[in-house]
């Protein structure tokens, strides 16, 4: 249709602009796309704490008869991101992980864009959509399927161990699929580094269902892999029943009473359902074991028979999947980036006024509103963090280490993103200076030298300005050393990747006060403990409660000190409200002699990153407060300001879409851009298509259902509805617990009213072991004096509803009196409502 109308306007061809005057005077109006760099912003997949993640697809692509590469993009307003914050270092932890790490099920990281309203980490597509609705489709998985799915996030899960990193978030909602039903390990925000011969760590983190007891119960540094095995774990039970374990507790249906949830998983045995064969069970019972040090390795998990039809996959070495990840993908399909687009090399050729054909199509907003230094180099005009193939010369090179130590005084999150940058320079990768096209582009590690940032000259050590808003990023893998020149060598800045360490030295020096971590084994029962658990009536050994921003200050006014997260430090000793974990400030001396763990067979990639800078304190003050606001907006009662928050995030358009798709992974991922072209940024809205954000009261109601349907999850659910007995339920052994035995009917179907706010006070519950400030205990007594207020609206009888949310869990730690659950049959309709109503969000 196009070219028909397009067809007459060939006769009036003059001066060569025939593309341009055949599509100024073409019938059909000009499409539009939401661009951000080189891609078309399509439709939202999901939304997470720190904004929506979009569909994208390369511009370049999309002019030819190549099939454009698909990308989420996970679009991150800078303004969101206050300097110095826990959120800061979360968001460049987890691309300074991603981007050292390479393997088929551990999501790809494409590269970072940045303009002067957002930043976008581009990651790999996963188009077969969230792990749980999978599991949700099939209610459960076939023995087979979860065996070859569990060989896959064991592997992953290997492959960052090997590199000296623990993920320390698994869980169902951080899976997802690719389009070849491969698992794909996603959300690396609270990634950590663990020095392999002392790898205990201190913060607690994790969503509770998953997270090792001993992140709960015990005062002392917990083993960062082991805590991942038990994950791995919760995840492999939960694929084979399709529901969580301990699930069941009488005195806690709701996991209200995370303390008591604890002390339930630790002494109560595991149970399974008829359907679980002995060989899954087994190595189950080796995982779920509450005792650390008795828990089964990711080493014996690999050799363990129920794992043997993929004996082969797991015996793959990380430093194996580095090579062919390097060299070729291997079990996903060749990506259509490996033939990367080329970019327009010249930063007019993306103005909107300058170019034509396609790119005349977008409005880039950043080209004008940030004006920016004539770069000293021609580059590609969108700016990039892209990631290199891992580089075992960057992760071991000892020179790096003594690289150019500053002193800084900026955020160390951003002297993280500056060390992720840094790699790339020291595997050839070239600075590339975008002047167009919205997106600007610096090298990180470069900043000043190229002088790309207005403050550039104060940029010696001014590694902020990577998140300056006039400041981008840009890192090219040494395959585009062709597209632009090298820097000289003297003006560019190349902070080590521990480097972060100089900071938190100069912030020692400073005195400032370190924040005190969370430190579950000051509050919580020990495993050991024989006493009946704590109830919130009577918890015997509760620290005074203090409100978060009180016991926990800004981390970077804290005094970070050297010692790494292993517990080495005295303080690690110190039985409550100990100092926060302290950052590694230099590169782990990785001592494979002495690794404690099976899985490391080399030095791996254990780069110091800003990981350790704040952890997750100031976290818990976030999510608080974000928490907060969903559920504000849940009850609707001073809802409207808390979900203009969060969609704030993103764009202000995107708050009355309707198209906002949280889940729809399987819908979008062939869904083409079309509508009209902005750019992302600016002041230019997220949304492609601006007449599909029309606020309408209908819209939001469906928007704020569809952010409901994101955040609660139960396995339950559809267990319940396909099993509705649940009598097959077999406990194998008696619980010799001081609680009564656990009860078939916890999986039960619910009244699908209820389910929402019993759905709610869960999430705000057992979900909130991010809150990595507190003990759950003290969150009990803060609860305790928290004002009636914070309270969810009355809780009835639910299934366990999964984490998608991280905050406010104070406003949930009040214990739900266990009530009687209905016990009428549901109709299906009621029950797919439930279904859908029940998803988890994370806390
Ligand atoms: N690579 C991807 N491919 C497809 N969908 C994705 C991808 N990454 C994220 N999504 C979708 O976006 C949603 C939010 O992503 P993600 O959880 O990583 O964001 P986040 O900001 O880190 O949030 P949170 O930390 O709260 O989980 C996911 O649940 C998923 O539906």
């Amino acid at each position: 249709m196009s070219a028909m109308t397009s067809l007459p306007q060939r006769h009036t061809y003059y001066g060569g602009e025939v593309g341009v005057h055949t599509h100024e005077i073409s019938a059909k109006p000009r499409k539009r796309h939401v661009t951000f760099g080189p891609y078309i912003v399509g439709s939202t997949l999901g939304e997470g704490e720190f904004g929506k993640v979009k569909l994208g697809w390369s511009k370049a692509a999309s002019s030819s008869l190549e099939v454009p590469k698909q990308v989420a993009i996970k679009l991150i307003r800078r303004d969101s991101i206050p300097k110095n914050s826990e959120k800061e270092v979360k968001i460049y932890r987890e691309i300074n992980a991603l981007k050292h790490l390479s393997h088929p099920n551990i999501v790809k990281l494409e590269e970072v864009l940045q303009n002067s309203k957002y930043i976008g980490i581009v990651l790999e597509y996963a188009s077969g959509g969230e792990f749980y609705k999978y599991i949700q489709r099939k209610r459960r998985l076939k023995e087979a399927i979860a065996c070859r799915l569990f060989a896959q996030l064991v592997s992953g899960v290997n492959y960052m161990h090997s590199k000296g990193l623990v993920h320390r978030d698994l869980k169902l909602e951080n899976l997802l699929l690719d389009k070849h039903e491969n698992l794909v390990i996603t959300d690396f925000g609270f990634v950590n580094e663990f020095v392999s011969h002392n790898e205990l760590m201190k913060t607690s983190c994790g969503s509770p269902c998953y997270a090792a007891p001993e992140l709960v119960v015990s005062t002392k540094p917990y083993e960062a892999r082991k805590s991942d095995v038990w994950s791995c774990g919760v995840i492999l039970y939960a694929m084979l029943a399709g529901y969580l374990p301990w699930d069941d507790d009488p005195k806690n249906p709701d996991g209200n009473d995370i303390v008591r949830l604890y002390y339930y998983i630790t002494r109560t045995p595991l149970k399974f359902p008829e359907y679980i064969t002995p060989l899954s069970r087994d190595l189950l019972r080796r995982i779920l074991v509450s005792d650390p040090k008795k828990r089964i390795t990711l080493r014996s998990i690999h050799k363990h028979e129920w794992l043997k039809p993929h004996a082969a996959f797991i015996s793959i070495t990380p430093e194996e999947w580095d090579k062919a990840m390097s060299s070729k993908d291997v079990f996903r399909l060749p990506h259509p980036a490996h033939t990367r687009p080329k970019r327009p090399q010249s930063s007019c050729s993306t103005s909107s006024t300058g170019s034509k054909g396609e790119k005349r199509d977008s409005l880039i907003m950043d080209y004008t509103l940030v004006p920016l230094p004539a770069p000293p180099h021609q580059s590609q005009s969108h700016v990039i963090t892209k990631p290199s193939p891992p580089s075992p010369e960057i992760r071991t090179s000892p020179v790096r280490n003594q690289l150019s130590r500053h002193t800084r005084s900026n955020s160390a999150a951003s002297v993280a993103l500056q060390a992720v940058v840094d790699a790339e320079r020291d595997s050839n990768s070239m600075l590339s200076h975008p002047h167009g096209n919205g997106v600007n582009a610096v090298n990180g590690g470069t900043v000043s030298g190229n002088k790309l940032i207005p403050r550039s000259n104060t940029m010696s050590g001014n590694v902020s300005s990577l998140l300056n808003k006039d400041s981008v990023i840009v890192e090219t893998s040494p395959s585009k050393s062709r597209l632009i020149e090298p820097m000289d060598e003297n003006s560019i800045m190349r902070p080590p990747l521990n480097s972060i360490s100089n900071v938190a030295a100069s912030r020692t020096v400073h005195g400032k006060p370190r924040p005190t971590s969370y430190h579950p084994g000051s509050m919580a029962t020990n495993t050991d403990n024989k006493d009946p658990p704590p109830t919130l009536s009577g918890v015997p050994n509760l620290s005074p409660t203090r409100p978060l921003s009180f016991i926990e200050p800004s981390p970077l006014d804290s005094t970070p000190s050297l010692v790494p997260d292993a517990g080495a430090s005295s303080q690690e000793h110190s039985p409550k409200m100990l100092p926060r974990r302290s950052f590694s400030v230099s590169k782990p001396l990785l001592d494979l002699q002495s690794v404690n763990g099976d899985l490391i067979k080399s030095h791996g990639d254990a780069q110091p990153m800003a990981r350790r800078l704040h952890e997750q304190v100031e976290d818990g003050d976030y999510k608080q407060r974000r928490q907060s606001r969903r559920y504000s907006s849940l009850f609707n009662s001073v809802t409207e300001e808390g979900e203009d928050m969060d969609q704030k995030s993103i764009a202000p358009q995107s708050r009355a879409t309707s198209h906002t798709r949280s889940r729809t992974s399987s819908k979008t991922h062939s869904r083409q851009p079309s509508g009209n072209t902005n750019t992302v940024g600016g002041s230019e809205p997220v949304e492609p298509v601006k007449s599909r954000t029309t606020t309408t009261a209908g819209a939001n109601t469906r928007d704020k259902d569809k952010k409901l349907d994101k955040k609660r999850f139960s396995f339950l659910s559809f267990y319940s509805s396909y099993n509705t007995s649940r009598s097959s339920i077999a406990s194998e052994k008696i619980p010799s617990v001081p609680a009564p035995t656990s009860q078939p009917q916890q999986h039960r179907r619910v009244d699908s009213q209820s389910s929402r706010q019993n759905s709610i006070s869960r999430m705000g519950t057992r979900n909130s072991l991010r809150v990595v400030g507190q003990t759950p205990l003290q969150q009990q007594q803060q609860q305790r004096q928290a004002p009636a207020q914070q309270q969810p609206p009355a809780q009835q009888q639910q299934p366990f509803t999964r984490t998608k949310i991280k905050k406010n869990r104070q406003s949930m730690m009040e214990p739900s009196q266990p009530q009687v659950r209905p016990q009428g049959e549901q109709s299906t309709a009621k029950k797919v409502m439930d279904f859908f109503k029940r998803r988890s969000m994370r806390v």
